[in-house]
């Protein structure tokens, strides 16, 4: 892809996608907002991708946040409205993603950064990473579904000790918390996530799907309401060419070789 902030590489059924902007520690500006919207296009419409992997550039830094540049240079109460509603459409696109999304947190993952991550499936962070929304410091608050996703993840009393203070957590503090799901040596943590990425791609893609998509709509909802969706979800799945191979395999004691419908 022709990207300028962003660099795309594909490893099998795997996409690599890097956020790289050296000079803003990867800091998320429109450009780059822009060529994210192509990356979520191109994941979801390309079926020889099975997942997707989202990490920073250089050892410092995953995403440190929006480009505070961009945020001074807004000048009505409506523009900020709108910044913020463009991050949060990005990010729930990116959520709502058909495939598994996992984000290698490699370094500083701050505001629009740890938002980004936390619209991800699965995040993986350095040891040495370290994590917040430090917005508060800048007179501001959370603006790209922080507020929301971080007290669903980690309930209320702990996301406002994270947004109330604007103090970083590092990563064996989010993991406690559970922001995070595994932290590894940073020199690991690339291999890591891709690894997971790369089993994840070889599972059967509509069941996948549907168990994200079950998962996702079910906690936006009442137990009676989800457990409906997922009966629904595990209906569509039993219907599929690939839940008859995946049994059939089973039987005939052989890996299956599932192929998406
Ligand atoms: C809705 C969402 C809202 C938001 O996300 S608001 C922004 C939230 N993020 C932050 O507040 C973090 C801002 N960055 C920092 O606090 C620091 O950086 C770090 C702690 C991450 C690293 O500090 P250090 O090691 O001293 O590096 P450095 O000199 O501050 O940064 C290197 C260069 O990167 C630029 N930069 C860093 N973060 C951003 C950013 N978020 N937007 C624009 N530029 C950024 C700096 O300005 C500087 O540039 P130069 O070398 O020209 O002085």
């Amino acid at each position: 892809m022709d990207l300028k902030n962003l660099i795309w590489e594909q490893e099998g059924r795997v996409a690599i996608v890097t956020f790289s902007r050296p000079k803003a520690l990867n800091a998320l500006n429109e450009e780059t907002f822009n060529e994210l919207a192509r990356v979520i296009d191109r994941v979801e419409s390309d079926d020889t991708v099975g997942a997707l992997v989202l990490t920073g550039a250089g050892e410092k830094a995953f995403v440190a946040g929006a480009d505070i540049g961009e945020l001074q240079a807004l000048e009505t109460s409506m523009a900020f409205v709108a910044k913020a509603r463009r991050g949060q459409n990005l990010f729930a696109r990116l959520e709502d993603l058909s495939k598994p999304v996992i984000a290698a947190i490699n370094g500083f993952a701050l505001g629009g950064g740890l938002e980004l991550a936390l619209a991800c499936d699965i995040r993986f962070a350095a040891d040495s990473a370290r994590m917040g929304l430090p917005e508060i410091n800048l007179g501001l608050i959370p603006g790209y579904g922080g507020t929301q996703r971080l007290a669903r993840l980690i309930g209320e009393g702990q996301a406002k000790m994270l947004i109330f203070s604007g103090k970083p957590v590092t990563a064996t503090r989010a993991l406690e918390l559970g922001i995070v799901e595994n932290v590894l040596p940073a020199g690991e943590l690339l291999a890591e996530a891709k690894k997971l990425a790369a089993e994840l791609a070889e599972k059967a893609p509509v069941a996948l799907a549907l168990a994200k998509r079950a998962i996702h709509d079910g906690l936006a909802t009442d137990m009676g309401t989800g457990c409906s969706l997922e009966a629904h979800c595990f209906s569509v799945a039993g219907g599929t060419e690939d839940c008859k191979e995946g049994m059939k395999a089973f039987f005939e004691k052989r890996p299956a070789q599932f192929k998406g419908r």
